[in-house]
């Protein structure tokens, strides 16, 4: 599983231009493989630019981001991206929208059912597999995103506020689901979040970013112990990383 490193990585959006503006300046983070980070901060800190370019969405101004040592450039299957509002197609069944990816590579109709078969089950799917996406809530559609990206089986999962949109209650069953996929095939996650309880509930590091420009402000190494359960969420120790990373944020 690789790792992603981020090197004197500054960006500045309308370069040269009288509107310029600096969104991240001077990043220097490693995501170790097969670990769990998310990256929390206020709002226009450059959480999404940072990851946008991770998928190679765009290019830095300056600096290096790094996948196993090989130049990020343009987007590539080995980075899945989930995004806050979900990218599900209406006009396709939830097993075709899950094997949409194998498909267009020219997976065989065998290998597209198992696929379907394996992710429908993995994400809480099953039994829904005919069912059109506008049968089903906010929260099965984020299954199903988070299906197909995991049915392209890429190394590194880029994830934007996927629970963003998703009542309380749906998103904490959300977060130990994925922790469940996440604990079977340990691929390299970089999680993007407000919420600091998703963060600490989540990752193995976080990431605490100031705004304008972006810096990275403080890295915490979350040791709670693995599997993470509801009830970790209550304790002092929770609480306590908790009311620090708050006191880190910009209000
Ligand atoms: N394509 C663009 N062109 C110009 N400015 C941009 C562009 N994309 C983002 N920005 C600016 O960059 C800054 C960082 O935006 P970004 O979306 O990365 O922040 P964020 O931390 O993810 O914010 P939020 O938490 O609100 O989603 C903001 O000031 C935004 O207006």
């Amino acid at each position: 599983m690789p790792e992603i490193r981020i090197e004197n990585l500054t960006h500045t959006f309308g370069k040269g231009q009288p509107n310029e503006l600096t969104v991240l300046d001077n990043i220097n983070l490693t995501f170790e493989s097969g670990s769990f980070n998310a990256i929390v901060g206020t709002s226009g800190c450059g959480k999404s630019t940072l990851l946008k370019m991770m998928a190679g969405l765009f290019a830095p101004s300056d600096g290096t981001m790094k996948l196993d040592e090989q130049i990020i450039q343009g987007t590539d299957r080995r980075r899945g991206m989930v995004f806050q509002q979900d990218a599900v197609f209406p006009w396709m069944t939830v097993a075709r929208n899950i094997s949409y990816g194998p498909r267009l590579r020219g997976a065989s109709a065998a290998d597209q059912r198992e696929i379907e078969a394996k992710w429908t089950q993995a994400v809480g799917l099953k039994g829904f597999e005919d069912r059109w996406p506008r049968e089903l809530s906010g929260g099965m559609r984020k299954r199903v995103d988070i299906g197909r990206v995991y049915a392209n089986d890429p190394d590194v999962l880029l994830m934007d506020e996927p629970f963003g949109a998703l009542d309380a209650q749906t998103k904490e069953r959300m977060q130990s689901d994925l922790l469940d996929t996440w604990s079977q095939s340990r691929k390299t996650v970089v999680f993007v979040t407000h919420d600091l309880e998703e963060a600490i509930f989540l990752a193995d590091k976080i990431v605490v970013m100031s705004a304008r420009p972006g810096r990275v402000h403080h890295i915490e190494e979350i040791t709670l112990p693995r599997p993470r359960t509801d009830a970790m969420r209550l304790t002092d120790e929770f609480i306590q990383i908790k009311r620090r990373l708050w006191e880190m944020l910009d209000h």
